[in-house]
């Protein structure tokens, strides 16, 4: 569960503030997507999820005991470091203390990169790098797992790819998912709730109701 009460926010720890009073409260198992204009504080809430930041007031808290983590994707930040798939995983699997290698097979079978971890970093496509940095979020074996805009800078076809690795871990493990989506399409058809955040606040709604709200036609298809 991740339940946030009164959360408030800002960079500066003074008004004005990018959270300003968030209450929301998500069950395990569930797929959110959170939403919101750009600068609407969407990645420093999962940031405050994550605890690399605090509130400035009120709380937020996770019982998750362990959360997988896929950072917006960098292009810079491989490509001129020769370090193969393998390489790089294993180098997180000694940071996490996990003495079983067999996570990092494990790991790449789950995204289908199996045949790549003698690949170097840099040779890979944007898609192909964004499932490797999902592999690494999953070998701690994570109960929430948290992403920022999986898509973004990922061709068409890998984007499909992904939801469907994202929906298989949400589905088959019961693994809770937060995800930044600039994507709304992708939230729409993917995640089981939506996260809207606007100004400062968010509100909780369905996928269908969303949809709704975002195209301004009703659920009984009638213009509102
Ligand atoms: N480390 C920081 N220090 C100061 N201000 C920051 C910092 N990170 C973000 N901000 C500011 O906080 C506000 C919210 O940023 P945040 O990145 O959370 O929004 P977002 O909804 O994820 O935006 P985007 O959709 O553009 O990624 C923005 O005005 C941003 O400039």
């Amino acid at each position: 569960m991740i339940k946030a009460e009164n959360l408030y926010f800002s960079y500066t720890g003074a008004a004005p503030y990018i959270l300003g009073g968030v209450n929301l409260e998500l069950k395990d198992g569930e797929y959110v997507s959170v939403v919101g204009d750009n600068g609407s504080g969407k990645s420093t809430l999962i940031r405050l999820i994550l605890k690399l930041l605090k509130p400035t007031s009120g709380r937020i808290e996770t019982t998750a005991g362990r959360i997988g983590y896929v950072p917006q994707r960098s292009d810079a930040a491989h490509s001129g470091f020769p370090i193969t798939v393998r390489e790089m995983l294993d180098s997180y699997r000694h940071l996490l203390k996990l003495k079983n290698r067999d996570v990092i097979d494990d790991s790449l079978r789950q995204v289908g990169l199996s045949d790549y971890s003698g690949a170097l970093m840099g040779t890979l496509s944007g898609g192909q790098s964004q499932k490797v940095m999902i592999a690494r979020a999953l070998m701690g074996d994570p109960e929430l797992l948290v992403l920022d805009e999986p898509s973004t800078g990922v061709d068409v076809h890998s984007q499909k790819e992904i939801y469907s690795i994202i929906k298989k871990l949400n589905k088959e493990k019961g693994m809770t998912i937060v995800s930044v989506e600039h994507n709304l399409v992708a939230a729409i058809s993917n995640s089981t709730l939506i996260y809207h955040l606007d100004v400062g606040h968010g509100h909780i709604c369905t996928p269908a109701q969303f949809a709704a709200e975002f195209t301004g036609i009703g659920l009984d298809g009638r213009e509102e």
